[in-house]
């Protein structure tokens, strides 16, 4: 199986509801889709979000990535030499870890593909069926709490809390949500770099003094704040999670030596890919540290990716925030993982089990 031409393309799915954070508001995916074609017909499928504001990439940057410096090295390739190809992505550029991420998902799917089986399976196996928290995007309160009952009303045993914005009002919406779902759900709070390290430690207080018990809290203070993050870890009960501040294995290293965090959040856009993020999951394994996968705003092609891999590292992977599927207003892929709300289980077809997209708009490279 030669790898003859890598085709690519953007796909536009509108959100269900606008998705709010501390750092961002989007209102639709808006992706860059990666075709990997062979010679003996598979296509390899994967995608890049173009998330600027946390991996720094934009659409350009990863067209341009791809197009001129990561394809030329893989066109004319078998992908049965799959180590090398990795290689080649991961070694052919500086971070632009989504152009990659996009690349390597469409190379373990073909490579998937040329052993017949689910790419899980390739990882090493495990049970096809997890469980995804879904997010509550930072709003006016009212919205937020309804919008937290709508999704326990789904199945949803697990709510994504988006704060960070005015420590008052963040402690407002946690204690209103925390009241309305009642016990029902495991609140998960994130503040996408939004707080200080001291805010963070008054909110956790204050939260603890009312009785509330949130399952994590993510990313409080800026990304580059290790110390900061330490400083909050060290001080709260509640296990802090870090997700900006990790992208590869070099930053999670230096994140276990310090004892920065207690969780770690993988995301495909974030290590560039597999190769890493089974990298990232081996070495907080070895160190006792549990994992979060977690995704960008994207579509059910690269979550698919995330979730054969939240499969085979089951024993690492013990909390999946993959709900960006869920958050679309309609699923683009014919084939594939199913996203069915809370519920994402994978099939027996082989690679990442995608028959083909709908609406992608070709780009000419
Ligand atoms: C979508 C997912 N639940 C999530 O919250 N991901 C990120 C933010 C992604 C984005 O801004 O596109 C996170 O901070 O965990
Ligand atoms: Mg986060």
């Amino acid at each position: 199986m030669k790898i003859t031409d890598i085709q690519l393309g953007m796909v536009r799915v509108p959100l269900k509801t606008p998705f709010k954070t501390a750092l961002r508001t989007v209102e639709s995916v808006d992706d860059i889709i990666v075709s990997i074609h062979t010679d003996t017909g598979h296509i390899g499928y994967g995608e890049a979000a173009a998330t600027a504001v946390i991996t720094g990439d934009t659409h350009g940057a990863i067209v341009a990535a791809i197009s001129t410096v990561i394809a030329p090295r893989l066109v004319g390739r078998e992908i049965a030499d799959f180590n090398a190809l990795t290689r080649l992505v991961q070694t052919a550029l500086e971070r632009n870890t989504s152009a990659k991420a996009a690349v390597e998902i469409a190379l373990y799917d073909l490579f998937a593909q040329l052993h017949g089986a689910p790419l899980y399976r390739i990882l090493g196996g495990g049970d096809p069926v997890i469980s995804t928290d879904i997010t509550i995007s930072v709003d006016y309160i009212d919205k937020m709490v309804a919008d937290a009952l709508s999704a326990v009303d789904r199945g949803f045993g697990a709510l994504k809390i988006k704060v960070g914005k005015d420590l008052g009002v963040d402690l407002e919406r946690i204690r209103a949500i925390h009241a309305a779902v009642d016990g029902r759900a495991l609140l998960r709070l994130d503040a996408n770099q939004g707080w200080t390290p001291k805010q963070a430690v008054h909110a956790m207080r204050q939260l603890e003094d009312a009785g509330i018990e949130p399952e994590l809290l993510e990313q409080p203070v800026k990304a580059h704040d290790l110390a900061g993050l330490k400083y909050v870890t060290d001080r709260v009960h509640v296990p802090v999670m870090a997700d900006e501040s990790v992208f590869g294995p070099v930053e999670l290293i230096e994140l276990i030596r310090m004892r920065a965090a207690d969780i770690v959040n993988i995301k495909l856009m974030k290590t560039g890919g597999l190769s890493n993020a089974i990298k990232l999951a081996d070495i907080a394994g070895l160190h006792g540290v549990d994992c979060m996968i977690g995704c960008m705003i994207e579509t059910s092609i690269s979550v698919a990716a995330a979730a054969h891999l939240a499969v085979a590292k089951s024993d690492v992977i013990t909390k999946v925030d993959l709900d960006g599927p869920s958050l679309c207003a309609w699923n683009p892929v014919d084939g594939g993982v199913a996203f069915d709300d809370a519920e994402i289980s994978i099939g027996d077809a082989p690679g990442l089990g995608i028959v083909s997209i709908r609406d992608v708009q070709p780009i000419a490279c």
